[in-house]
């Protein structure tokens, strides 16, 4: 999709877990990718594989999970190859901002302490992970103090010294960007990182983490399910659907001029993005009862016989800085 090497490179990624009810294909030929210094969104609806899709990035899949076939290449190494490799990069270039500021920091023990754990794991740029040699403390607590500082929280040296309960959602999330950036990153991954904020304090956080990242050149894989941060926050946007990539563009063209009739359903589910406002009936299938071919064709108005005979590839329309997955398409059909 752009002409210099991906930072992080995601290739007809085929997942699958065993259930009793049957093997769950949870993903099936993901594949987008995030260059340097690049904002990407990925987009779905609950249940579409976001989750499952970044687990597999940070190298934290369930023990049952099976990558069948594809690719995770980060900075150019494969991150499915050796376990001590990924863990070594998910742990020291890859920074992780969870969903829930509540639930993401343990109650019974300091901010500071946390912290310092995480960036123990993690190491300052030079550093080892796991590296605790020399002033290695002390450079740490000073680092971290200054991050704390960094995304405004009040008094950083008494916040160190503070638990999470004295903080409140919005800080608690400052302190938790604060922690994934400590070890400047090449990369953070952010599962939607302020669904559990009221909306100010959403727009403030998305406003800072934006200008944090900017600062250092950081890629971001941002997980979202709402059109109006990637409008605010990305550059780039992948538009998943039960497992599969649908859309990959830039945001600009994805948010003006989708082409997917998923997308575009998608975005007229937004009432800041869409003059008529449209839900998308029906729900996300299991993945193991997903339907054949391309996975939204049950619910897509479009829908002709052979979208369920195959699963559409990846192409890209004429002229396009995009890649689309829909046989309506290749039929030259206006979707
Ligand atoms: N360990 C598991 N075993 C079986 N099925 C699973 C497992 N983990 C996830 N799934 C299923 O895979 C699908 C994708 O789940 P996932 O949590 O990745 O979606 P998501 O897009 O992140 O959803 P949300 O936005 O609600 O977090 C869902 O149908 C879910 O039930």
């Amino acid at each position: 999709m752009k002409d210099t090497l991906p930072l992080l490179s995601v290739r007809n990624l085929q997942l699958v877990i065993p259930t009793d009810e049957g093997t769950a294909k949870i993903l099936d030929r993901v594949t987008f990718e995030v260059a340097e210094g690049e904002v990407v969104g990925l987009v779905g609806e609950s249940g579409c594989g976001k989750s499952t899709l970044i687990k597999a990035i940070l190298g934290i899949l369930p023990n049952q999970a099976e990558i069948v076939s594809g690719e995770i290449k980060f900075g150019g190494l494969d991150l499915l190859g050796s376990a001590t490799r990924r863990t070594w990069h998910a742990a020291k270039d890859i920074g992780f901002i969870p969903q829930d500021p509540f639930t993401a920091l343990n109650p019974v023990f300091k901010v500071g302490v946390q912290m310092m754990e995480i960036l123990r794991w993690s190491g300052l740029p030079g550093e080892p992970p796991g590296y605790i040699g020399g002033n290695t403390r002390q450079r740490h607590r000073e680092h971290l103090i200054k991050m704390l500082k960094a995304v405004q929280i009040p008094d950083p040296e008494d916040a160190f010294e503070r638990y999470p309960h004295q903080f409140s959602g919005g800080q608690r999330q400052r302190i938790l960007i604060a922690s994934a950036l400590s070890s400047r990153p090449k990369l953070i991954v952010a599962d939607e990182p302020t669904t559990a904020l009221d909306v100010t304090t959403q727009r403030e956080i998305l406003i800072l983490l934006r200008e944090l990242i900017e600062d250092d050149k950081t890629s971001m894989l941002l997980v979202t399910h709402d059109f109006g941060v990637v409008a605010q926050m990305c550059d780039s946007v992948s538009v998943m659907y039960a497992g599969q990539t649908m859309e990959n563009g830039t945001a600009k063209d994805i948010i003006h001029t989708p082409i997917h009739p998923y997308t575009k359903r998608l975005l007229a589910c937004h009432p800041e993005l869409s003059d008529e406002i449209v839900g998308i009936p029906g729900t996300v299938p299991s993945p193991i009862f997903a339907p054949p071919g391309c996975r939204f064709g049950p619910r897509c108005t479009s829908c002709r016989p052979a979208c369920s005979e195959q699963r559409p590839p990846l192409m890209k329309p004429v002229g396009g800085q995009r890649d689309v997955a829909c046989v309506l398409l290749d039929q030259g059909v206006r979707v």
